[in-house]
This record gives structure tokens, sequence and C-alpha cells, in this order.
């Protein structure tokens, strides 16, 4: 397995470029089996679970070409409608293939996804939603088995989701996109890449309004149609290089982002001391000579502070002058990376789903064990800044959701090199 070595000490400084947002792209990459008309998508990330999902959607029976970096072309109707174990194992996002895939074909075999480090990550309330729209749906053999009401075509509803999920409210999105009549999403996500993938599927003739909001209203339509889309900025990746930036006393400009999208995370750097500046859609960081303030985070889906930012942001918590509180909301098993950041020198505790830190002027490099996307990122951020070496194993959770780390890194004058593993 590859392995990231370290060099720290160095401090950011540069402009980097943010790639299109591996949430939005994973949706609206499933999306396109809506309809078999050509689909153009502009600022598709390349990202291992991305190429996953090309991979899925020609074992299904979509044609996916490559037009130049970045935009690709998806057509064909879908042909197949399993998607099976060996794929869906590796990207919890496969999941969503079951709304689009049911509403198309009227029926849908979808492996249950593997477990994930982050937590349990259950799917009842993707099933219980598809089943308020007329589906049967049966678990065998690990498979989740949709099959929609008779003459294929499943039914509007109103859908009241028990808990906000992302996934959840977006796999029922493409679902109602075709269905018969009116559904109603209550207590829908609102997370921006919700927002994205309803404008892709307005693209494409879906009704659909109150994206954005907590209540979402689709109407359903027949057929839909073909077209051009751009996938929207990762907020993600943006907030993760200012972090980095901010970490390392650097000075760092994010280009390509949507600031607005960004605004949990803005507000909380700029709180925690860092010169943040807004120009057009680039975000400027600066944090020479300033000193990082201790922050308490309490993760909360959209618009509150996102559990994938929370990571990066104990971090510099763990680098600030006092003491602080990290909350964890959203996943029961999001603090793995904390054992491996005390290694490097950090002072943290956890009690429960709350992390209590102890800021420190200084870490210092170790050998650390990655074990999700984001606690992989808080090791390199933690690696970029601490003295000495630091190497980050098993970095393949890295690959899945930050596009060209080691250029984009080194851009900015950070020292960071892939070792590459045997498997
Ligand atoms: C591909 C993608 O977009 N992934 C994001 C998505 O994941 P994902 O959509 O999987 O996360 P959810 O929003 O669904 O999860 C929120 C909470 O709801 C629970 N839950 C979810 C579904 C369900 O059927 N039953 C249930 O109990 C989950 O276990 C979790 O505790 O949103 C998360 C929360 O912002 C982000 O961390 C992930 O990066
Ligand atoms: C948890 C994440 O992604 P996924 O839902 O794809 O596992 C993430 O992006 O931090």
């Amino acid at each position: 397995m590859d392995k990231f070595k370290i060099e720290g000490g160095k401090a950011l400084n540069g402009e980097v470029t943010i790639s299109g947002a591996k949430n939005a792209a994973l949706p609206i990459l499933l999306c396109t089996m809506l309809t078999d008309e050509k689909i153009v998508l502009k600022n598709v990330p390349d990202l291992r679970d991305v190429n996953t999902s090309f991979k899925l959607l020609e074992i299904l029976g979509k044609k996916c070409t490559k037009i130049e970096d970045g935009v690709f072309a998806v057509e064909g109707a879908v042909t197949s409608n399993v998607a099976p174990y060996d794929l869906v194992k590796t990207m919890r996002a496969s999941i969503m293939a079951l709304g689009p895939l049911t509403a198309f074909l009227g029926e849908s075999s979808v492996s249950l996804p593997g477990g994930c480090a982050i937590g349990a990550r259950p799917v009842d309330l993707h099933i219980k939603g598809l089943q308020s729209m007329g589906a049967q749906i049966e678990l065998n053999e690990g498979y989740i088995h949709a099959v929609a009401p008779a003459g294929g075509r499943l039914r509007g509803a109103e859908i009241l989701m028990e808990k906000v999920s992302v996934t959840g409210t977006e796999n029922l999105m493409m679902a109602a996109a075709l269905a018969e009549g009116t559904t109603v999403i209550a207590n829908a996500a609102r997370e921006p890449e919700i927002v994205d993938l309803a404008d892709c599927l307005r693209m494409m003739g879906a009704k659909v309004t109150g994206d954005g909001s907590d209540k979402i209203v689709i109407e359903g339509v027949k057929k839909l149609h073909g077209g051009e889309h751009s996938i929207v900025a990762d907020r993600i990746e943006a907030g993760t290089y200012l972090i980095a930036g901010m970490a390392t006393r650097g000075r760092v400009i994010c280009r390509n982002t949507k600031p607005d999208d960004l605004d949990p995370v803005l507000a909380k750097l700029r709180l925690a001391g860092a010169y943040v500046e807004i120009d057009g859609n680039s975000i400027l960081l600066d944090m020479t000579n300033r000193r990082i303030k201790p922050v308490d985070i309490i993760t909360a889906p959209h618009p509150g502070f996102p559990t994938d930012m929370q990571a990066q942001f104990t971090v510099l918590n763990a680098l600030a002058e006092g003491e602080s509180k990290v909350t964890e909301t959203i996943f029961e098993n999001r603090f793995m990376h904390i054992p491996e950041l005390n290694r490097m020198g950090a002072q943290i505790k956890i009690a429960g789903n709350t992390a209590f830190i102890s800021g420190r002027p200084m870490l210092k490099g170790a050998q650390v064990m990655a074990t999700d996307l984001r606690a992989s990122a808080s090791l390199v951020i933690a690696g970029l800044v601490a003295q000495g070496t630091t190497i980050v194993d098993r970095i393949y959770h890295m690959d899945r959701g930050y596009e060209h780390i080691e250029r984009k890194v080194r851009g900015l004058g950070g020292s960071i090199e892939r070792i590459k593993g045997n498997v």
C-alpha cells in the first residue's frame, strides 16, 4: 500500500486550484442513469471514487468517454439492473444507484455497501423512502432488491426523513424525478451538493424546487433528456487547503471555489485568528505572524459545521494557544485520527463524542496510520506542520477524495512524496 513521506516545518504559500466536489460528482454521475441521452459533465475530479462510479455505470450498460481532462460524456441506456458487491463494497456512495436504477428500469438489485471506519452508516432511510414510493423491497444475500409498482413506475409520496441524510435525500430525489406524481421530501439535507444535483436534474428536464431548504418538492416526469453540467467546487477540499495554510502559518489562495458554500468553515477560521478575504471565486487565507486561537466545534448538517472538516480542524486546535472541545454529532466513530495525532505530540482526550484538546506549540513527525478519508487529510496537515519526517500509511483513503494531492501540496511549497507499496 502507498504511503506519504512528509518533511514538515515549511509554511504553505501560494495558490491552489480547487477541483470539482467528490460528493457532488458521485450522485450526478449516477443520475445519468435516468436518461439514455448523452450527458456531458465538466469539472469532474480525477478520484478513485469517480473511477469506481464510471466502472459501475459501464457494468450497468452506460458508455462513458473521456473528452478531455475533467470532461466526460455518459450516454446510452442502462441495460443491467444489478450493482455488484465487488464495486459497491469499495464506495458507500454506490447505494445511490438504487433510486435511479429502480426509477429507470422498474427493478434493481444493489449490494448493501460495506462497513466503513467512521460509523455503522445504515441505509434504512433510503429503503423506507423508496417503500413510500410504492417499491417492494427485499434484502437477499447482501443485496437490496427493489421492484416498482405494476407498470414499472414509482409513485410520488410525502416522505419525512427521520434523520437528515445527504445521500438518502439524493437517492430519493433521483427516484422521484421519474415517478408518477409529486414527491415531497421533508427534513431534507440542505448541503450544496444537493443543490448541484438538483441543478443537474433540472437541466435534464426534472421539475425540482426547494433544494437548499429542508423541503424539496419533485414533480415526476415521464422522460428526462441529456445536456451539459459542470460539477460544483469541492468545499471540503478548499477547506482542507485553507487549514493546511493556516496550521503551517502560511498564506494560501484557493482558486475556483464557491466561497458561500464555505461560510460555516470560514467563520470558524476567522475566530481561530486567520485573516480571510474573498475575491469572486477565490479565497485568501493569511496566517503569517498570527496566533492560532482555540475554537470549539460542534458538527451538524449544513449549514452547520461539516463533519467532513472536523478532523482537519482538530489539528488546528491541537496547535492553538489554549483549550478547546470538538464534538462530533453525525458519525459515532469519527475520532480515529486522534490517537495518531497524539502520537505526533498532540494532547487530546476523548470522552463520548467530544474531544478535549489542549493546544501545544508544535507537533513532531511520526509514523501514523490513515483510517478514513478526512482522518488522512488531518494527518497530512499535521505532517506538514510537524518537526521532522512523518510517514502516513494507507493513503488509499486519500485518493478517494483529494485530486492530485502531492502536486497541489508541492505547488504550495510543502514537501510530500508518495512511496509506492507492493499491494
Ligand atoms: C458521498 C457523500 O455525499 N458522502 C457524504 C454524506 O454521507 P452520507 O450521505 O452517507 O451521510 P448521511 O447524511 O446519510 O449520514 C448522516 C447520519 O444519518 C445516519 N443515517 C443515514 C442514512 C440512513 O439510511 N440511516 C441513518 O441512520 C448516518 O449513520 C449518519 O449518522 O454526508 C455525510 C454527512 O455530511 C458526509 O460525511 C459524507 O462525506
Ligand atoms: C465520509 C466521506 O465520504 P463517503 O461518504 O464517500 O465515505 C467524506 O467525504 O469524508
